[in-house]
């Protein structure tokens, strides 16, 4: 991908006539949003639209930072160095020197993760400190020291902090902890870089389903090879009942034969001596004359060979009956051990199966499970105050004032709808293993959120992609059978209205413990791309007329695609069930104070208020916080399924190439860094695949 300093001239001072809202946080964990109106203090309340804010609230909360108060974040320190810090006699307690904040005080908290945090008055809550500041501290600089000195071979620092951060900073637990996980083998193989490198855990992944394809096709074989067995058995044990009734018949028929030929011979003998006493059955033969007896006595002998005959064939019979038997009892030995085979290798594709799931788990969690893009819309020449150093920074210039910002990808404007898909598709595939799947887009109207999801007939965005891109890998999966619905909704004004409904009723958001749903939703199952096609355009075509009857524009509200997946398992019967969440959110541009009136003052706080209480969950994850407040808005309580537990979310901040914007520009920016430090707080991904790799 080229690089390039984009545009030449200078940043333009943006006049800053927009309407600034403040967020109220109640003690009950209530979102106020407020904003000064003539000098009054107002808020937005959802029933009664835009009051005053009572007095009493004062004492009952506090003033937090909006997402949209730029200066006061702290993405600078990013690229500035970090100062130095003080060792106080506790060493759970300490100070560091952050810029832009001044001297903060450290602790470190003996709670559900032992991480040293830090109070930031700002938001008003207490932050993870980054690995990167942490390592200012003397005494986790010591304790790190002292590791790597023990342990030579771990080379990565950030792998033994996380470690030390595991263990609550004992360093002694952190290097017995290394070598009983790792053994003699710690001198020679471990290095913390190499063995978790992203290309090495692909190539593994890669392996693992390519095992796991091999396994499905042995186990197919072996279940045709035991079905033909069965039918196997079951002709034998036809063929043994047949066998059985021929010889049955045989038997009577010899019988019967040998008692006509024992008759036979006694009239013969009773012939020959005279003394026939003259019976019933006799007079048929009558008259008895000595000269029948040659002929009778060759019907005597005729009998005799066909008896013998029969005996022979009787016997014949029963000998192939044995052998019959015999192949059945082969038949049935061999069907138990391909049953025990089949059950073996069963399990062994649950378990590899389970193995490829942590281990795209693992190469995700290294990644960060939420990733951070930032795209640039297409330029159109009124630039000049963006620059793009490397793949993942951005530089923006405001009137000399350099601020660099970082993230797992920055698109350059002239990135194509297919690099940009590519950069989603590691997380959107790890929804066909049930995991909640979030991709949003932020930034202000016009910055190419629609673009960026929904694309255009010719060149499609994220949307149609990603669930075409799910759909072929569910249809491959000739395994587990798969079930895929979309519903299409719409937030404005914080009312969610069904986009796939003919009336776009407006709808009732339920929660039942971690299970968010939409009472009345409807769902359209999709089976080929058309069904996908056609249901978005549907649902868009519904917003497009729901906008016009309420004299609104689409981008002052949230809109959200949603495909549910439910998959069964042939094999093992497992069940799993997973959404994947596309989020086009509205524009997140400040109004200017003209235009703060009526309808567009409410629609600018229902935004403001949703956005911050986004803002807010991100920050209360990052903080690994016991309360995440998911109920602040309608957009973030039906996000909670996507953004909590192992959910992976990748959120696109788009922004404006114009110079014009430069000030809602660098505000999504921080927005999106602010985001981005949640992957870097996450202490263990890497220890968790040591463990696994025991
Ligand atoms: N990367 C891009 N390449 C080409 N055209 C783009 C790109 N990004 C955006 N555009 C175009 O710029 C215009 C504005 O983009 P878009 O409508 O996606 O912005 P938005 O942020 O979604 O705005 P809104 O909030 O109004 O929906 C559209 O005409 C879109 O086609």
């Amino acid at each position: 991908m080229i690089r390039a300093k984009y545009g030449t001239q200078d940043a333009l001072e943006t006049e800053d006539v927009s309407l600034t809202f403040e967020s109220f946080q109640h003690q009950n964990g209530t979102l106020y949003t407020c904003f000064t109106q003539n000098g009054i203090r107002m808020y937005f309340d959802d029933e009664k639209g835009i009051v005053p804010f009572p007095e009493e609230l004062y004492s009952q909360g506090k003033f937090i930072l909006t997402y949209s108060e730029s200066d006061k974040t702290f993405e600078n320190v990013q690229d500035e160095s970090i100062g130095t810090a003080t060792h106080l006699e506790n060493y759970r307690t300490s100070s560091l020197y952050i810029p832009g904040k001044g001297m903060v005080m450290t602790y470190i908290f003996e709670e559900r993760m032992n991480v040293c945090k830090y109070y930031d008055s700002d938001s008003g809550a207490w932050l993870i400190l980054p690995l990167l500041w942490e390592m200012n501290l003397d005494f986790i600089l010591h304790r790190v020291q002292q590791v790597k000195k023990a342990v030579p071979a771990i080379t990565d620092y950030k792998e033994i902090l996380a470690a030390l951060r595991l263990c609550n900073y004992d360093s002694d637990e952190v290097i017995s902890m290394f070598y009983a996980m790792f053994g003699d083998s710690l001198g020679s193989t471990i290095n913390g870089q190499q063995d978790f490198d992203p290309v090495i855990l692909q190539r593994d992944l890669a392996k693992k389903e390519k095992q796991l394809e091999h396994l499905a096709k042995t186990l197919q074989e072996k279940e045709t090879e035991l079905e033909n067995m069965h039918s196997k058995y079951r002709y034998l044990e036809e063929e043994k009942h047949l066998l059985i009734q021929r010889t049955e018949i045989l038997n009577d028929k010899v019988a019967k034969l040998q008692y006509e030929h024992d008759k036979y011979l006694k009239e013969i003998n009773d012939i020959k001596s005279q003394n026939v006493k003259i019976t019933n059955s006799m007079k048929n033969h009558l008259p008895l004359r000595k000269d029948l007896l040659p002929k009778m006595l060759s019907e005597a002998r005729q009998l005799y060979a066909a008896n013998h005959q029969l005996r022979v064939l009787t016997a014949g019979s029963l000998s192939e009956m044995g052998l019959f038997i015999e192949r059945l009892k082969n038949t049935v030995v061999n069907m138990r051990s391909s049953t025990k085979e089949i059950e073996e290798i069963r399990a062994l594709y649950q378990r590899e199966t389970l193995e490829r799931k942590l281990l795209y788990n693992q190469l995700q969690e290294l990644r960060g499970n939420i990733r951070v893009f930032c795209r640039c819309r297409l330029d159109d020449g009124k630039g000049g105050h963006l620059e793009f150093p490397t793949e993942e920074e951005i530089i923006v210039n405001q009137n000399g004032n350099r601020k660099r910002f970082r993230f797992d990808q920055v698109f350059l404007p002239q990135c194509t709808q297919e690099d940009v898909f590519e950069g989603t598709l590691p997380i959107i595939k790890s929804c066909v293993d049930g995991y909640n799947v979030c991709i949003l887009a932020y930034g202000q109207t016009g910055s190419g959120k629609t673009y960026t999801m929904m694309g255009n007939e010719q060149k499609p965005g994220v949307n149609i992609r990603s669930i075409r891109e799910l759909l072929h890998i569910c249809q491959e999966r000739d395994n587990i059978k798969y079930i895929l619905k979309i519903s299409m909704l719409e937030i404005y004004n914080e009312n969610v209205c069904d986009l796939l409904s003919q009336n776009g009723k407006q709808l009732e958001i339920r929660s039942q413990g971690k299970t968010v749903t939409v009472q009345g939703l409807t769902e359209i199952e999709v089976l080929t791309e058309d069904d996908i096609k056609n249901t978005i355009l549907f649902g868009e075509k519904n917003r497009t007329v729901a906008s016009t009857k309420m004299n609104t524009e689409s981008s002052r509200s949230h809109l959200m695609v949603i495909l549910r997946l439910n998959g069964v398992d042939n094999i093992s019967g497992a069940v799993s069930s997973s959404t994947l969440t596309l989020c086009d959110l509205a524009g997140s541009e400040r109004i200017s104070k003209t235009e703060a009136a009526g309808q567009r003052l409410v629609e600018a706080a229902a935004i403001n208020k949703s956005l911050t209480a986004l803002g807010q969950v991100f920050t209360a994850l990052k903080t690994n916080s016991m309360h995440v407040p998911y109920r602040n808005s309608k957009l973030t309580h039906l996000l909670q399924p996507s953004l909590s537990g192992q959910a992976k979310a990748c959120v696109f901040v788009n922004i404006s190439p114009d110079k014009k914007d430069i000030g809602e520009t660098i505000s999504s920016l921080q927005f999106g860094s602010s985001i981005q430090q949640i992957a870097l707080g996450k202490p263990t991904p890497h220890l968790s695949n040591m463990k696994n790799g025991q």
